[in-house]
């Protein structure tokens, strides 16, 4: 199947900042979180996708079309960045309005439900709302857009604890459709523990990895001992954590080497999602 975003060679430099290059595909039907410390690279990725940021290098393509040379991917996508200007003086009414005008698949029915569930003030102006107002209005505004593709900037910071469930449980359901396309970049690891397939894991302008969610929790395994470990380095060691603890990339050649050496363990865990993207990001 013909991916629906596709980098290739990416590269934007600005200041002392160099993203890339980058070379990812996004496949439809197929949730990507797209994670990283801040200023890692991953809005200025997504702006570079909706172009607008131009890059220094390479190529974007959507549904097949250059995002340079064309338009006609614009209505094929929606996007939430994570700085909200130009809605201050509206409110939600009038946004909607103005912007259910601008996509012919516009779902008035998702959006009114949107807007109940997660109890969403249309008649205050836009600058009044608390930022997790302004958030749940804003995602009310892009997700019954209906496109094939989504792109969501950080969709749920700032937002409480139930609305944040809702929103998930609704995205879940907006994927059941065939061949539609989400991206989140997101610190969450409850959006990526629910909802991503693949991630996508960038540092200081890098891709590090994109790979699928299931992969990725089985990279790592820790290893508690009996005794203190020796001080050389062992098969597959990434990390010790204190004397008597070890993580591995190879669980295989570690195991083979501590038999040989009668060095006893007494608990292997493979390390969470959560551990795992933190050691990728600090190793
Ligand atoms: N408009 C801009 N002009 C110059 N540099 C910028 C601009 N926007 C971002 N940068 C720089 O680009 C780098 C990447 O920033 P970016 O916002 O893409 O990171 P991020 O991964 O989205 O971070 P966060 O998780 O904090 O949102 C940072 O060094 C940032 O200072």
């Amino acid at each position: 199947m013909k991916a629906s975003i596709e980098v290739t060679q990416l590269e934007k430099i600005r200041d002392d900042f160099h993203l890339g290059p980058i070379n990812i595909n996004i496949e439809p039907g197929i949730v990507t979180a797209l994670v990283g410390n801040n200023g890692a690279g991953k809005s200025t990725l997504i702006k570079t996708i909706m172009n607008l940021v131009k890059p220094s290098s390479g190529d974007i393509r959507i549904l097949g079309s250059y995002v340079e040379e064309t338009q006609d991917w614009q209505k094929e996508i929606a996007y939430l960045p994570q700085n909200k200007l130009g809605y201050d003086p509206f409110n939600g009414n009038q946004l909607k309005e103005l912007i259910a005008s601008l996509y012919p698949n516009w779902d008035d029915k998702l959006f009114n439900r949107m807007v109940k569930e997660l109890d969403v003030n249309l008649r205050k102006n836009f600058k009044s709302l608390s930022p997790g107002m302004q958030q749940k209005l804003l995602l009310s505004l892009t997700i019954p857009r209906n496109t094939p593709i989504l792109i969501l900037d950080e969709p749920t910071s700032h937002i409480d604890i139930v609305s944040k469930s809702i929103l998930l449980d609704l995205l879940a359901e907006w994927m059941e459709h065939d061949d539609r396309t989400l991206i989140l970049a997101t610190h969450q690891v409850e959006d990526i523990r629910k909802l991503a397939d693949m991630v996508a894991i960038m540092k200081d302008g890098d891709l590090l990895a994109h790979t699928d969610k299931d992969s990725l929790t089985q990279s790592y395994t820790q290893y508690w001992m009996v005794d203190p470990l020796p001080s050389d380095s062992l098969p597959g060691e990434v990390k010790r954590k204190g004397s008597k603890s070890i993580v591995t990339e190879n669980e295989v050649q570690l195991e083979q080497y501590l038999s040989q050496h009668q060095l006893n363990w007494l608990n292997k865990e493979q390390l969470s999602l959560e551990d795992t993207i933190s050691l990728m990001l600090t190793i």
